[in-house]
């Protein structure tokens, strides 16, 4: 089985499935008579109809055994989603362009260092939620509404991935 590399997560490699959300090397303005930092605006909150809402969860994950078989994505064909991770522990994002099916081939694997979320766009094919500890806390940022917003592909066994924490280059 193909073994996926994982790639660090910055703003530009990421560009194609949605936004980083972080403050080092970001734009910021100065709020609250200069307390305060504000680095505005690094996302939005994609939503679909008149009935929805962006909504603000945690959601509180588990470590799945690594190395780990890539053998689903998922997405939210009428929302986005962000991933804030609450704990400052490195977590693992597995995606694929949007498209009426992720392609094997186009599947991509990042490392977020645990000060970095990311916003996956409306339709982005995503693996659920990664984490590396134990376990670990996300500020989850998504849409609620009426109509299915979640859409499963499960992948050919000859289609699988392994995603390997152990293969990441610690420069
Ligand atoms: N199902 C759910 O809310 N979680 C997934 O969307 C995920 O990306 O973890
Ligand atoms: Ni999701």
């Amino acid at each position: 089985m193909r073994t996926l590399t994982i790639e660090p997560l910055t703003a530009q490699a990421f560009a194609p499935f949605g936004e980083v959300i972080e403050a080092e090397g970001r734009d910021f303005f100065m709020i609250n008579n200069g307390s305060t930092r504000r680095y505005h605006r690094q996302a939005e909150v994609q939503t679909s109809g008149p009935d929805d809402a962006a909504i603000i969860s945690i959601f509180r994950a588990t470590a799945l055994p690594m190395p780990l078989t890539i053998g689903m994505l998922e997405r939210h064909p009428l929302g986005s989603q962000a991933f804030m991770p609450l704990r400052g522990q490195p977590f693992l994002i597995v995606v694929a362009p949007p498209g009426e099916q992720p392609h094997s081939s186009q599947v991509r694997a990042f490392l977020s260092d645990g000060r970095q979320g990311v916003n996956y766009g409306k339709g982005v094919w995503h693996h659920p939620v990664l984490c590396l500890a134990a376990e670990d806390d996300f500020l989850v940022i998504d849409r609620a509404g009426p109509g299915n917003n979640c859409d499963e592909h499960f992948f050919a066994e000859a289609e699988h991935w392994l995603l390997d924490p152990a293969s990441v280059h610690r420069g």
